[in-house]
């Protein structure tokens, strides 16, 4: 027997489906601007912690994608690395939010983010939607890098096997986006000198994005952006331009010190904007991308508007 419906129910319907059509509608904007343009999404490791989130992010990867965004994936995995390290009873320091990365270190480091993480975020968009495929920064010499020195008081300090990006040839990750793939991309590089570089993924998102003319930076993290003075208040910089950001950054530390010399390194080059987001936040993606409701920290090419005030 066919399915009935009663009048009143389907009017009693109606105003929660016209909700749902005015979401859509309002997207629309966004839908036109971002088509056919590359978004470089770095996916921190601290945002992988929760299941929910995680098929968040695959679900809001594969929407992108769907929508005709050619999203680009640059992960990291430093939560994973220390528990790795911890397991092989290797040491694990970190210096101006950079790893210190000793030869064995670098082995862990280079197995655990192209043979563990990067492997289950593949997976894991793949259960949504046939698209990713894994990469390193060694494959086709997309990332070519140099040793890097760290600057702790304005002094050199040799911080191992961590590099410095040189050089990027994007051939290989255009190649997949014309196929209509989502890279997901390791931060390992190369050396000239035959070595392997533990590259910050932040950082290597910047370089990329720069490479690839991308239309959009976003990081995705585990706060709720850039705290004006933090950790003694939660008040979080909606919008800042660069030169705003290159005077705030000697004040910054941990890890939104790569995070915003990213920001400012992927704006500087080109790419319109660069976000910092709270990956723990149920598609914090969508949201920024499609909505324009402000969430997160914006960084855009100065002069943005007046200088916030922060102290150290
Ligand atoms: N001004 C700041 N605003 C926000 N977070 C900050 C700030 N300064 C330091 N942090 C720290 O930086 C951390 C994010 O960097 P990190 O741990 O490297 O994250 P991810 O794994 O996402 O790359 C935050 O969890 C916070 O503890
Ligand atoms: C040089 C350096 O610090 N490399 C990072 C690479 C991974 C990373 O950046 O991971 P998150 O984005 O999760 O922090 C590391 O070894 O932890």
């Amino acid at each position: 027997m066919s399915a009935i419906t009663s009048g009143a129910e389907i009017r009693g319907n109606r105003a929660g489906v016209l909700s749902k059509a005015e979401t859509l509608i309002k997207a629309l904007p966004w839908l036109e601007r971002f088509h056919g343009k590359t978004v470089v999404i770095k996916y921190g490791g601290h945002a992988m912690s929760d299941e929910e989130l995680r098929h968040s992010f695959a679900e809001d990867i594969v929407f992108l994608r769907y929508a005709g965004l050619k999203p680009v994936i640059v992960h990291g995995g430093g939560p994973q690395i220390n528990a790795a390290l911890a397991r092989n009873g290797i040491d694990s320091t970190f210096t101006a939010g950079l790893r210190v990365t000793t030869p064995e270190a670098m082995e862990v480091v280079r197995m655990v983010l192209t043979g563990q993480v990067q492997r289950d975020v593949v997976g894991l968009i793949n259960r949504h939607g046939p698209f990713a495929l894994g990469m390193s920064g060694e494959d086709a010499n997309l990332l070519t890098a140099e040793r890097k020195q760290a600057i702790v008081d304005g002094e050199p300090v040799d911080i191992g096997q961590v590099g410095e990006i040189v050089e990027v040839q994007v051939g290989a990750v255009r190649a997949l986006l014309d196929d209509g793939r989502v890279p997901v991309i390791s931060s390992i590089a190369r050396g000239d000198d035959g070595q392997v570089y533990n590259v910050n993924a932040d950082t290597a998102a910047a370089a990329l994005a720069v490479a690839l003319d991308a239309a959009k930076l976003v990081v995705l993290t585990d706060v709720d952006g850039l705290y004006a003075n933090w950790p003694d208040s939660d008040d979080v910089i909606d919008s800042l331009g660069t030169d705003e950001l290159a005077a705030l950054l000697p004040s910054l530390s941990a890890g939104m010190v790569p995070k915003m010399e990213a920001c400012l390194t992927a704006v500087r080059g080109g790419v319109p904007q660069a976000h910092v987001l709270d990956g723990r936040v149920l598609h914090s993606l969508l949201l920024e991308i499609f909505t324009d409701e402000g969430i997160g920290t914006m960084v855009l090419p100065s002069p943005p508007g007046d200088p916030v005030e922060v102290t150290a």
